[in-house]
């Protein structure tokens, strides 16, 4: 199926000289849910603008549904929903009547009982007639959703939509993505909770510097680049590591206390017996044993090099 969103090639160089993006390349396929991660600065608001048309290229194409953003603007706008970092909003407006006048903004006619289902379902409809001024921080990041969604948008574009919200609401708005990617909304979504790629990608890009680093399948991400950790705590403590091992990746903890051994896929680790077993022969004897595997969060800062 051809892609719904189709960049290619796409840079862009600020008018003071500074390069956002340097050559990007991302198909994004239609339903489905892509985060990109990144540190500060790495280009992700630079990418979402320009698929929006806020911003222009320097270089490359974008297409959204076949159409050029920059050349077929309005069309490509229509199709997609972009829920800011920010609400830029009149704050004496009220919730009504800020997401009825969004999807004017798009040419769309008139539906109340649209916008009434989008602000039931963001559990705003209580809210309708309050000014946005009257409303908490977690209410407003509903009103921008309700507000990019009530052109029913093919494409969603969250620019890190939990930055600062606490638990309860971020998976609030966890449910609120399911239920969109239920109805078939793709959504792109940038983020520094590794969390919340973890839990609602089905694909995850990291970008840094402006470039693409890596786009792939969550899982197999998690497959290929994760790693595994069996950590054996001994019943003595070691003064070095016991010989026979070294075609393990076997080190020995700091202090002498446990055995750390790293894996990576099936083979690796179906030598865990006979490690076992050549610890057992040197009467090695361990009284308890735990596995850990590293999250999206080691793989992140080992890409990287830093915290998201
Ligand atoms: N209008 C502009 N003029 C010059 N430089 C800009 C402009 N907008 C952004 N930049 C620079 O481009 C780089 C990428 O910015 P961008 O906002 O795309 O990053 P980001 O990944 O979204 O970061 P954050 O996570 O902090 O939002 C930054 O170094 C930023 O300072």
């Amino acid at each position: 199926m051809a892609p719904i969103v189709s960049i290619r090639n796409l840079a862009k160089t600020y008018g003071n000289g500074f390069q956002a993006l340097k050559g990007v390349n991302l198909d994004i396929g239609k339903g489905e849910i892509l985060a990109l991660l990144g540190p500060n600065g790495a280009g992700k608001t630079t990418l979402i603008s320009i698929v929006c048309g806020l911003v222009n290229p320097s270089d490359g194409q974008v297409l959204v549904g076949g159409h050029d953003v920059v050349r077929d603007f309005r069309r490509t706008r229509a199709m997609i929903g972009l829920v800011p970092q920010e609400l830029t909003t009149d704050q004496f407006e009220t919730v009504w009547n800020t997401v009825t006048f969004s999807r004017g903004l798009h040419g769309k006619k008139a539906d109340p009982a649209r916008i009434e289902a989008i602000l039931r379902d963001l559990s705003l409809w209580e809210k309708r007639e309050n000014m946005l001024r009257e409303l908490s921080g977690g209410m407003k990041r509903r009103v921008l959703i309700a507000k990019a969604l009530a052109h029913e948008p093919e494409i969603l574009f969250l620019d890190e939509p939990t930055a600062g919200v606490d638990v309860n609401l971020r998976r609030e708005m966890w449910q609120v993505v399911e239920r969109l990617r239920k109805d078939g909304v793709t959504i792109i979504l940038t983020t520094h909770y590794i969390e919340e790629a973890e839990e609602i990608a089905d694909r995850v890009g990291v970008i840094n510097g402006g470039e693409l680093l890596l786009v792939e399948d969550k899982t197999a991400l998690m497959r290929k680049l994760g790693r595994k950790e069996l950590r054996l705590e001994l019943a003595e403590p070691l003064g070095a590591l016991p010989p026979g091992l070294d075609s393990y990746n076997v080190a020995l903890a700091e202090d002498g206390g446990a055995l750390i051994y790293e894996y990576q896929g099936e083979a690796e680790q179906g030598r865990i017996a006979t490690l076992l077993g050549s610890l057992a022969a040197q009467g090695i004897e361990f009284r308890d044993l735990s596995t850990r595997q590293s999250s999206l969060e080691d793989i992140f800062v080992e890409l990287v090099g830093q915290r998201a």
